[in-house]
């Protein structure tokens, strides 16, 4: 039985002030011991957001890292400054990192190694457009994300791993894919990680849906056999994030 991931992307919101608020009003809310639960915040908050959620079940993730070591890379974050602060999880190749930083399948599978590399969980986004899906091609599209961004990763590293599916029409649109979409994606991500590796690799890979979960949405969609939790955008960032996180 895989563990349940419920993280949220706060993207580019809260000040670091705002941090330590927000994140002391959702630690008794988010309290569970059925699951993981990762607040991955803007990279100014990250050493005030690990510090403020000491003490809690709150693990603190990344929105993004670079795939060197370090250099000169203005404005960047290398694996080896947030391994420094103790951040575990870093999202990697979000669809819009990918549309509007030019992030490409290549780099995401540089990052995913680099994660590894650091002892960092790289949470792994993947996902369709609304035209994509409308000309059938989702699944082959999806797998062509995941077998790129999976080469040269080891089978142990691979088991570790979470995958995000995350279709681009349901970010921030309302129009969460139904639980039936979902699992049939997500069951096809599992089944291109076993043609990959192997079936205790798939079996141990946790996937995540995104999109438009809400606390009414979450309890169907996380029941679904290949969906291990979700990556949450908007409602993370609001009380209802407990809710979905005690989604049973
Ligand atoms: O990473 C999170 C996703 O982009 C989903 O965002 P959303 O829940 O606001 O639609």
């Amino acid at each position: 039985m895989r563990r349940k991931i419920i993280a949220g992307n706060w993207k580019m919101n809260k000040t670091p002030s705002e941090t330590i608020t927000l994140i002391n009003q959702l630690k008794p809310l988010v309290a569970t011991e059925e699951a993981d639960v990762v607040f991955c915040v803007p990279a100014i908050s990250l050493t005030t957001a690990v510090t403020a959620a000491k003490g809690s079940n709150i693990q603190i993730g990344a929105e993004n890292m670079h795939f060197e070591e370090n250099g000169a890379y203005t404005g960047e974050i290398a694996p080896a400054m947030l391994d420094d602060i103790g951040v575990r999880y870093v999202i990697i190749g979000h669809s819009e990192r990918r549309e509007y930083f030019a992030e490409t399948d290549v780099t995401v599978n540089k990052k995913v190694l680099k994660a590894f590399e650091h002892g960092i969980t790289p949470i792994i986004c993947c996902g369709e457009s609304l035209t994509q899906r409308e000309q059938g091609v989702t699944i082959d599209f999806i797998r062509q994300q995941i077998k790129i961004a999976f080469l040269n990763v080891t089978p142990d590293q691979a088991k570790t791993a979470v995958i995000a599916y995350e279709p681009i029409w349901a970010i921030g649109t309302g129009k969460v894919a139904t639980s039936a979409q979902a699992q049939e994606v997500c069951k096809a991500i599992r089944d291109c990680i076993s043609e990959i590796y192997d079936t205790d690799t798939a079996e141990a890979i946790r996937i995540q849906y995104g999109g438009s979960v809400t606390a009414d949405s979450a309890a169907e969609l996380f029941s679904q056999p290949d969906i291990d939790g979700g990556l949450v955008g908007g409602a993370s960032l609001k009380p209802d994030f407990g809710k979905i996180v005690n989604y049973k």
